[in-house]
């Protein structure tokens, strides 16, 4: 990859929320190096003292592997199936019809089998194929690993016990894209933020908010190529994206329709920006799709929701639970009866799972918004809950917050921030000659992450001043963290070693308080991310070739004993 950091541009300098991205020379003029840019290998840049920790915890090989890993998706999808509204083998055969009917086939591949869903075997439902594969010669009663049922079956029912209510479902990649017009001239191009491109490379469509920059006179119909600006070393020592920039070697994510000329894609603010035919990484999209009866998740989360163990009408608590995935899985296996309490600190995200919980049908969910580290409440009162007050907030800012609170919420909603304001706020940074810091750290971020939502969403969500000591059978706490290990991940270098070391401060507060709300004989289960110093010898087991969805995540339950003792 060629090296253009003198070439980098501020990263306030567009003109435009939406930059025009400039191309005369047609690909037979092009010199070889331009022309070889447009494939898929970025390297993960990290903070430079978190890369000296790292390397000298795991190695250079170990933690170079790491770092590659980290920017690919898992070879496969990991869907959670609504048992309570279908059955997982009707969801499989429902998923096939789906994906071979549609577009979607193509992205995983299931041309030449000829599904005939007959046997189940071992967990994995097994199909009569024309091809014979070296797998099918396994006797009944063989245990087959993941890799080699996907390579059976495009879609197959997870064997760990009591998950077969999940299915995997095959991806492939890399995949190597020709980026060549008919006519011989430049491919037209869209830059997406790092956000969206991670969300593609997982199998999502490019959507209007995640576009950064688009070619001049792309009309609806035209064919794009699509990359990612990921943030540059900038010129203040930290870290900027320039959509601008021109040296988009090595971050090409595929080819796609543009289902909107470029003026469309200044006008609209949703919907879908770029249909995704040419994937580097295939791996179907799963958007309205059996909405309400799967549910796209990592391995992972559903595994620590399974830990959790919860039982039908016991009472539980979410500490940390938008989006709402684990808290759904929760009220699944409680078959909906008894009560799951969600709370999240931010009130849109609040509103994300009761969103969800609604698809999902489910109605022993209860939300709140409640800051984590302070959910214990000081007074008394009854049921657990103490002087929850309910807020509507439609549409506006949420004044009724209290500045401690506002702030806290701000950080969090900083990604789902104004689209109408990002395009005031870039469009004015030429003119500008003083931004305040907070200015162009908000600006920055959403070029990074896309403009994401305008503020609240509208909603009512009611805010908790806590829960009593004792009043759960089980905690979740799902705490925030770096999310490194989470694939794809395109840039990482925003953590610090401070900041890595603050997560676990700010999750040992949740975790005392946690330990207060689960009554004697209950469980707590607390789930974070693997690479973080101190935590080395985990992160040694891992193995940078799995094909997981995961590469560190670290799940730990503590049966509770009579209080007076220690937490096991
Ligand atoms: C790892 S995500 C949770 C994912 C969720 N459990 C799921 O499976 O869908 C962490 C969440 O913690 C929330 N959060 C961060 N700090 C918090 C706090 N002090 N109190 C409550 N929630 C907090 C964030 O808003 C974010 O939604």
């Amino acid at each position: 990859m060629r090296n253009g950091g003198s070439r980098l541009k501020p990263i306030l300098s567009g003109r435009r929320s939406l930059s025009t991205l400039q191309h005369s020379t047609p690909l037979s003029q092009m010199d070889q190096s331009e022309a070889e840019r447009y494939y898929y290998n970025p390297s993960l840049r990290w903070n430079p003292k978190v890369e000296e920790y790292f390397i000298k915890a795991y190695g250079a090989d170990h933690f170079c592997r790491i770092s590659k890993a980290l920017t690919r998706p898992s070879r496969y999808s990991c869907v959670r199936v609504n048992a309570l509204k279908r059955g997982t083998d009707v969801v499989l055969e429902k998923l096939s019809t789906v994906l071979q009917g549609t577009s979607l086939e193509k992205a995983i591949n299931m041309k030449g089998t000829h599904r005939n869903l007959v046997n189940k075997q071992n967990g994995f439902l097994k199909e009569s194929s024309t091809e014979q594969h070296p797998a099918d010669s396994r006797t009944s009663g063989d245990v087959c690993t993941l890799e080699e049922g996907l390579e059976l079956d495009p879609i197959v029912k997870c064997q760990l016990p009591g998950l077969d209510y999940v299915l995997f479902v095959r991806g492939s990649g890399p995949q190597q894209i020709e980026y060549v017009t008919e006519s011989d001239r430049p491919v037209k191009e869209v830059i997406v933020s790092r956000k969206c491109a991670e969300a593609v490379l997982r199998g999502a469509q490019v959507y209007i908010p995640g576009v950064l920059a688009c070619s001049s006179h792309v009309e609806k119909g035209d064919e794009v190529a699509v990359s990612v600006a990921i943030e540059q070393p900038s010129s203040d020592g930290g870290w900027a994206v320039d959509p601008q920039y021109v040296e988009r070697s090595g971050l090409y994510i595929g080819l796609g329709t543009a289902m909107l000329s470029r003026a469309g894609l200044f006008r609209v603010r949703e919907g879908i920006a770029v249909d995704m035919h040419k994937r580097v990484f295939r791996l179907p999209s799963f958007n309205d799709v059996l909405e309400g009866e799967i549910f796209l998740q990592n391995l992972p989360s559903i595994i620590t929701a399974h830990c959790l163990d919860p039982q039908p009408g016991e009472r539980v608590l979410d500490m940390c639970a938008a989006p709402g995935g684990k808290t759904t899985a929760i009220a699944i296996l409680m078959k909906d009866k008894g009560e799951v309490i969600a709370m999240d600190r931010s009130h849109n995200k609040v509103l994300d799972i009761q969103k969800l919980a609604a698809e999902m049908d489910l109605t022993c969910i209860t939300t709140y918004k409640l800051d984590a580290t302070k959910a214990v409440c000081k007074g008394s009162g009854t049921n657990g809950i103490i002087n929850s007050c309910s807020l509507d907030y439609q549409n506006t800012e949420a004044s009724a917050l209290n500045m401690e609170d506002k702030h806290a919420t701000r950080r969090e909603e900083l990604n789902e921030d104004a689209t109408s304001e990002e395009n005031a706020c870039r469009g004015q940074a030429n003119e500008k000659i003083y931004m305040s810091k907070a200015e162009v750290r908000k600006t920055s971020r959403r070029l990074r992450n896309g403009p994401g939502r305008n503020q609240c969403m509208g909603g009512r969500v009611e805010r908790s001043k806590g829960f009593l000591p004792n009043s759960f059978d089980r905690v979740l706490l799902d705490a925030p963290c770096s999310a490194l290990g989470l694939r794809p991940r395109l840039f990482v270098g925003e953590e610090t070693i401070e900041s890595l070391r603050n997560h676990a401060k700010y999750q040992r507060r949740m975790f005392d308080q946690a330990v207060k709300l689960v009554r004697s004989g209950g469980v707590i289960v607390y789930s974070t991310e693997w690479l973080r110093p101190g935590e080395e010898e985990l992160v040694q087991r891992f193995d940078p070739s799995s094909t997981l969805d995961t590469i560190g995540f670290f799940i730990a339950k503590f049966s509770v004993g009579n209080k007076d003792g220690d937490v096991s």
